[in-house]
């Protein structure tokens, strides 16, 4: 059965989440806010055809696919730069590049195969053209002249002999078996016979290559190895492919040359013999060449040896070339492995093409598909589609909640771990330094009995302070006005009363620095005169008291005074801490220096906040304007709130617009303590609510859904604030040291035993205080106090009027009523010591039906039964219903099946049972099963029960 998300099935109708649930609500389906996903038959009850729009999701995520995939095409391959002359792209893959390596080891072995092969040449030209250079000397020159200079050149022979002899000895010995020295002495006697047709042999093999004054560059052997850069390259070119050929002609060469000097030694030794016996004569007979040629000869091989050191220097070139092609190879596999490694870098960045699947990953609330694939180092699509065989329909590009995530990842044995992110990981902290916090305007608030003169005197501030100086007067009214004087600024909350103060205390936002306590001077003090006094010191907040109406003749100050005294409110010049100024409202009276009063308690506080740091305010007030929608007074609380800030305020997000001070000019920013009018919501905020300044709006849409989310999970608990209930768990957890409480009563008597009763419950661990008291019905203020202090409500033969009712509903303030002192404090105290009661409930475990019943002697009637619902138990209580009327109540006897006796049998099976002292049970009966779970009181079963 395929699943949908609500919140897709809520876009799909046009309505919001919520009114999708209270659709499925009225159609009858309970608990519906449990549900993220709907199924086929939810989809149909809301008017859906769940068919076509699995099909409908399915042809958009195609559609998405498509896009995408034209979006983003195939990767290019990574290529690899040849040479640069070549231009050629070339792409080496792992064998490729074992393969290159393969042929670099070849090429060095190569490179030292040669190198020895080109020094035992070198050295066998050497001793060959020494000897050549005797034999043409020995044509050229004088027997005498021979036979110093072949003596010299045997010499010389003999020297390279001796010193190659090491080098030689090893490669002819491969070649050639060497004779025994006498052996070799009477071999070359035979052959010096021929060594002069050798010698022409010699000649001749060397006429190969003309005998002129060519430079040896044009020679066959050297032309291979020239040393100019071009032959260099050359060679880095041909030496790959030619080698092996150019092996086989060294070998053959190698070869030829070994024996001639084989031959060309043995011929030298056999000359120094003859010479020894005087046998030089025979030597005379060869051919006599002109001296002039035999001279030009021997400047052809003192060339020829010096350019065999060429040669020496040239094979020296070609080694480094050789280490030339070696170091490309070795730039060419670097290079190869520095692209690989930029590929990994790369697939690091963005993600794995085949990452390694873990045991287990850490997600938040919600997960991008994309991103779980990455952290499951699984395919994305691979990942859609096993969620579509759980039923779940999502494309690629959304995200699923963590429940549905650690269900996938059970399938595919990773442990998903959800760590969840709060708000306060999200927000911003700055840390405000000590040189950044100024000085801010007190922000004021005006308290009192009704018609003590509130209004009067806020009016009389505002017209007097602001009017004058304004020109044309305050043209729009906000919630809160400023007033500069010489002394400094003060910000007056323009809402008389508790409304303002309590409604924001109760919604955790306390703006109030200082209340004017505004009694009549004429009337004294009066309940809401206590109750202000409550407020305010529940709240901390100090109080400086305005004596009103001191023009009246009436008026009695001191009077006002000794009450207020008596409340603990003790004038300075009394000894006590608070500043008392007689005004009147009506004349402005004392005014002036009320104002000043006022600054200096606040010159006190030293109220500082930092102006540099993005705002943080609170909303006072909020309505929604006909012509400019969502409009809201705030007060900047710290940091300077500017046009254009993004902003996050309950559950929803928004933009600075526009913003008005209170005189309804249009500015641009507003520091702390400033109240300004705002335009940039999407919905009415509510007062006593936190704007908060985010760097981003990505960052406020997250927090913004985060506490939607957390909104509705909080509705669903539905949890009261303090509740006798749970006072003792409370205590126990440490959670609650205080208990507050605010005692109501239709007598001050009453007010005042209840509360000296109350008070000396107060123990070590928790402390009982009384906020606040007072005589007459329960009003909706002193429900918000009780939400701002988190305190109980006791009332004594009073009631709660209906806006505090509605009050106690919405903010989860609970409500006792008694007629007994004692009952009241016995609960208080019980709560205290953990020991309230519980109440007994009753829970129906299972529903039997009789079909037969016995008469079995001894025993009685039994019933012979079939286990409808759930399961019968013995000594379970029961209820026999007939005709869903209950004709007794009592409790199962025995409990057996066929013959054994079991202690429950189950849904879908017979039993035979009795039940204790009841006879009269007749077919058709329906028993139910039940037992009595205890369970503690809740707030209702309290405020019920309790009101005796
Ligand atoms: N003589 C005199 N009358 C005053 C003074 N201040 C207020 N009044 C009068 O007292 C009455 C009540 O004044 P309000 O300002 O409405 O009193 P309040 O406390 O705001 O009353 P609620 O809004 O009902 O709580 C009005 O008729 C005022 O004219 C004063 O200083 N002198």
């Amino acid at each position: 059965m395929a699943k949908f998300k609500v919140e897709e099935i809520a876009e799909k109708l046009g309505i919001t989440v919520d009114e999708v649930y209270s659709k499925l609500k009225d159609n009858g389906v309970e608990e519906v806010e449990r549900l993220n996903f709907l199924d086929d038959k939810l989809v149909t009850l809301l008017g859906l055809d769940p068919k076509k729009l699995q099909t409908e999701k399915r042809q958009e995520f195609l559609k998405k696919a498509l896009e995408r995939r034209k979006r983003h095409p195939k990767p290019k391959e990574v290529v690899l730069k040849e040479d640069a002359g070549k231009k050629e792209k070339k792409r080496l893959s792992k064998e490729e590049l074992l393969k290159k390596k393969m042929e670099l080891e070849k090429s060095l072995k190569k490179v030292d195969e040669l190198r020895k092969k080109k020094e035992t040449e070198k050295r066998k030209e050497i001793a060959e053209k020494v000897d050549k250079e005797v034999v043409e000397k020995k044509e050229a020159i004088k027997p005498e002249e021979l036979k110093v200079q072949a003596e010299n050149k045997v010499e010389k022979a003999e020297k390279v002999e001796v010193e190659e002899k090491s080098v030689e000895v090893e490669t002819i010995s491969k070649i050639k078996e060497k004779p025994t020295q006498e052996d070799k002495k009477d071999e070359k006697l035979e052959k010096v016979k021929s060594e002069e047709v050798k010698a022409e042999k010699i000649e001749k093999k060397r006429s190969g290559r003309p005998k002129t004054d060519k430079p040896r560059a044009d020679k066959p052997k050297t032309q291979r190895y020239s040393h100019d850069k071009k032959g260099e390259d050359k060679k880095k070119t041909d030496f790959k492919g030619k080698g092996k050929d150019k092996d086989i002609k060294r070998d053959e060469e190698k070869q030829e040359l070994t024996k001639e000097l084989i031959i060309d030694k043995d011929k030298e030794t056999v000359k120094k013999k003859r010479k020894d016996k005087d046998e030089i004569v025979e030597v005379k007979e060869t051919k006599k060449p002109k001296a002039k040629k035999g001279a030009k000869k021997v400047k052809n091989i003192q060339k020829d040896i010096l350019e065999g050191f060429d040669e020496l220097e040239l094979e020296e070139e070609i080694i480094k070339s050789e280490s030339v092609v070696e170091e490309e190879l070795i730039e060419k596999t670097d290079e190869v492995t520095e692209v690989k490694e930029e590929k990994k870098e790369k697939e690091e960045k963005s993600g794995p093409k085949q990452p390694v699947k873990p045991s287990k990953i850490e997600i938040g609330e919600n997960v991008a598909i994309t991103e779980l694939a990455r952290l499951m180092g699984i395919k994305a699509n691979e990942i859609v589609k096993k969620l579509f065989e759980m039923g779940v329909m999502a494309n690629i590009n959304q995200s699923i909640d963590a429940e549905t995530a650690q269900l996938l990842g059970a399938e595919y044995d990773i442990e998903v771990v959800v760590k969840v992110v709060t708000e306060d990981d999200l927000i911003p902290k700055y840390e405000d330094k000590p040189e950044d916090l100024k000085p801010r305007p007190p922000i004021v608030t005006v308290m009192g009995h009704v018609d003590h003169g509130k209004t009067s005197l806020l009016d009389k501030i505002r017209r007097t302070k602001i009017a004058e100086k304004e020109a044309g007067g305050i043209t729009q009214h906000i919630g809160a006005y400023e007033v500069d004087l010489p002394q400094g600024k003060l910000v007056f909350l323009d809402t008389p009363g508790h409304e303002a103060f309590t409604t924001l205390r109760a919604r955790g936002a306390q703006v109030t620095d200082i209340v004017i306590l505004v009694v009549a001077a004429d009337d004294g003090v009066m309940p809401q005169t206590k109750e202000a006094i409550d407020h305010s010191k529940a709240a901390g907040v100090p109080i400086v008291v305005a004596i009103n109406k001191i023009d009246k003749p009436n008026a009695n100050p001191e009077h006002v005074k000794s009450q207020l005294a008596e409340l603990g409110i003790i004038p300075e010049e009394w000894g006590g801490s608070h500043q008392f100024q007689e005004v009147s409202a009506k004349t402005g009276q004392g005014i002036d220096e009320l104002l000043e009063r006022v600054l200096l308690e606040a010159e006190m506080l030293e109220l500082k906040a930092n102006p540099k740091r993005p705002a943080e305010c609170v909303v006072i007030e909020a309505k929604l304007d006909k012509h400019r929608g969502a409009v809201a007074t705030v007060i900047v609380q710290n940091g300077t709130l500017k046009k254009g800030d993004v902003f996050v305020v309950g559950a929803q997000y928004g933009k600075v617009r526009s913003m008005f001070n209170f005189i309804g000019r249009t500015v641009k920013e507003a520091g702390p303590s400033i109240p300004v009018e705002l335009m940039g919501f999407s919905e009415v905020p509510e007062a006593g609510e936190k704007l908060i300044v985010l760097p981003n709006e990505k960052l406020a849409k997250q927090i913004a859904d985060m506490r939607k989310e957390k909104k509705r999970e909080k509705e669903m608990l539905e949890k009261s604030k303090v509740s006798l209930t749970d006072i003792f768990s409370k205590i126990q957890e440490g959670e609650l040291q205080e208990l507050n409480i605010i005692i109501k009563a239709d007598v001050q008597g009453s007010v005042e035993a209840l509360k000296s009763s109350l008070l000396k419950l107060s123990n070590p661990e928790v402390k009982v205080q009384v906020i606040h008291d007072g005589v007459g019905a329960i009003s909706e203020s002193d429900v918000l106090l009780a939400a701002a202090s988190n305190a109980i409500i006791i009332g004594f033969n009073v009631r709660p009027d209906a806006k505090a009712k509605a009050a106690a509903e919405r903010e989860k303030v609970e409500i006792h009523l008694y007629s007994v002192i004692y009952d009241a404090i016995e609960d208080v105290k019980k709560a205290i010591e953990g020991m309230l009661t519980p109440e007994t409930k009753e829970n129906i475990v299972g529903k039997v039906e009789i079909r037969k019943v016995f008469n079995i002697s001894k025993v009685g009637r039994v019933a012979g039964c079939y286990v409808l619902e759930g399961k019968v138990t013995r000594n379970s209580n029961v209820r026999v219903l007939r005709d869903n009327v209950v004709v007794y109540d009592g409790k199962i006897g025995t409990l057996k099946r066929f013959q054994d006796d079991v202690k429950e049998v189950v849904a879908g099976y017979e039993c035979g049972l009795t039940i204790d002292r009841y006879n009269d049970i007749k077919e058709g009966d329906i028993l139910e099963v039940y037992e009595l779970v205890e369970e503690k009181r809740t707030l209702d079963d309290v405020n019920s029960g309790d009101e005796k």
